[in-house]
């Protein structure tokens, strides 16, 4: 029988728990990631992060609700879900023994794969994870970063459509990182869909069309990084520079109802806004009424550890 191709969500999770003695380590969570979507999970230790993406890769049984790779429920189809996922763990064994290319080979044969399917296929994940010239190499001599290479090689062996990588960045130094970023977006444009978890926030950020943030096995804020950042966003500090007068701006800025905290020296202002978009503009007006030279009026952005300390408590199970 010939499926239809499937047009939802490429993973979805809908009211997912996990319960394991008295510790609920997930509670209830439900989100999805649309065809071609990096999600990112971000979470503290202990948040529930491994344990959802352990049921979605099919490892793990929830308590109660269910995970879907392309609409196929990892719960009860797990072999078709396995055909078409590739999942990184956080922690992986591999045989020291064996060189880069026995090692892939094995995981290429174990699914399915044969022939000149193979061998193209093999090819491929060599060249994308730039492990060519250490193909030979016994796995127990290589570098971490490489190892990392070699782990996400073998969840692309089969040309999964959904990938989920659990922390792939972690000890990595900052040039693999920055490597590790390409290969997920390179892979995101060839429309793949991941899911990648990180305690890096700011990685996340760069990597992600959307993050989920986690704590405690509950699900707090989902979104871009930048609808999550204006939800929660407490304050507006500004920061202004002039030409001109420092004095007239300071005293103009002082004398608005809408403006708190303020500091100024050498034409930078700096201030928070109470109040949110209309009040912005209006300070702005303001100062532009009174013929000040505004060369700069910038709304400071909260980084993303700013907005996830916000969010969570820090609580860890
Ligand atoms: N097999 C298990 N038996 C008992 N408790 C477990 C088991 N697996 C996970 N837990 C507990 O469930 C909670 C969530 O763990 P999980 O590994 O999913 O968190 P995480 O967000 O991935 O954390 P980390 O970032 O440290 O990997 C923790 O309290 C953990 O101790």
């Amino acid at each position: 029988m010939i499926l239809p191709a499937w047009n939802g969500p490429a993973i979805e999770v809908q009211n997912l728990t996990r319960i394991y003695g008295s510790t609920t380590a997930v509670n209830d969570i439900s989100f999805a990631v649309p065809r071609g979507g990096v999600f990112g999970y971000i979470g503290p230790n202990g948040a529930g992060k491994t344990t959802s993406m352990r049921i979605l890769a099919t490892l793990e049984l929830p308590s109660a609700g269910d995970a879907f790779i392309q609409g196929v429920s990892s719960v009860n189809d797990p072999d078709r879900v396995r055909g078409s996922l590739g999942f990184m763990p956080d922690a992986f064994g591999t045989y020291g023994d064996t060189n880069c290319a026995e090692y892939l080979d094995f995981f290429a044969r174990s699914y399915g794969l044969i022939g000149r399917e193979r061998t193209t296929r093999l090819r491929w994940v060599m060249d994308f994870t730039g492990l060519n010239k250490l193909a030979y190499k016994p796995i127990r001599g290589l570098s971490k970063g490489m190892k990392q290479r070699l782990c996400l090689g073998r969840a692309l062996v089969h040309d999964p459509a959904v990938l989920i990588l659990d922390e792939p960045a972690a000890g990595l130094d900052p040039r693999a990182r920055i490597e590790l970023r390409k290969m997920i977006r390179t892979l995101a444009a060839d429309g793949k869909t991941i899911l990648i978890s990180s305690h890096i926030l700011t990685e996340l950020a760069e990597m992600c069309d959307r993050v989920g943030i986690i704590e405690q096995g509950c699900l707090l804020a989902t979104g871009t990084v930048d609808e999550i950042r204006s939800k929660l966003r407490k304050t507006r500090n500004m920061l202004v520079r002039i030409t001109g007068s420092t004095e007239e701006a300071f005293r103009l800025l002082d004398a608005h109802p809408a403006v708190d905290q303020l500091e100024g020296d050498n034409g930078v202002l700096r201030f928070q806004i109470i109040g949110g978009d209309p009040q912005q503009v209006a300070i702005l007006h303001t100062l532009c009424e009174a013929r000040v030279d505004v060369l700069q009026y910038t709304l400071l952005d909260e980084s993303l550890e700013d907005v996830f300390l916000q969010i969570t408590e820090g609580h860890v199970q």
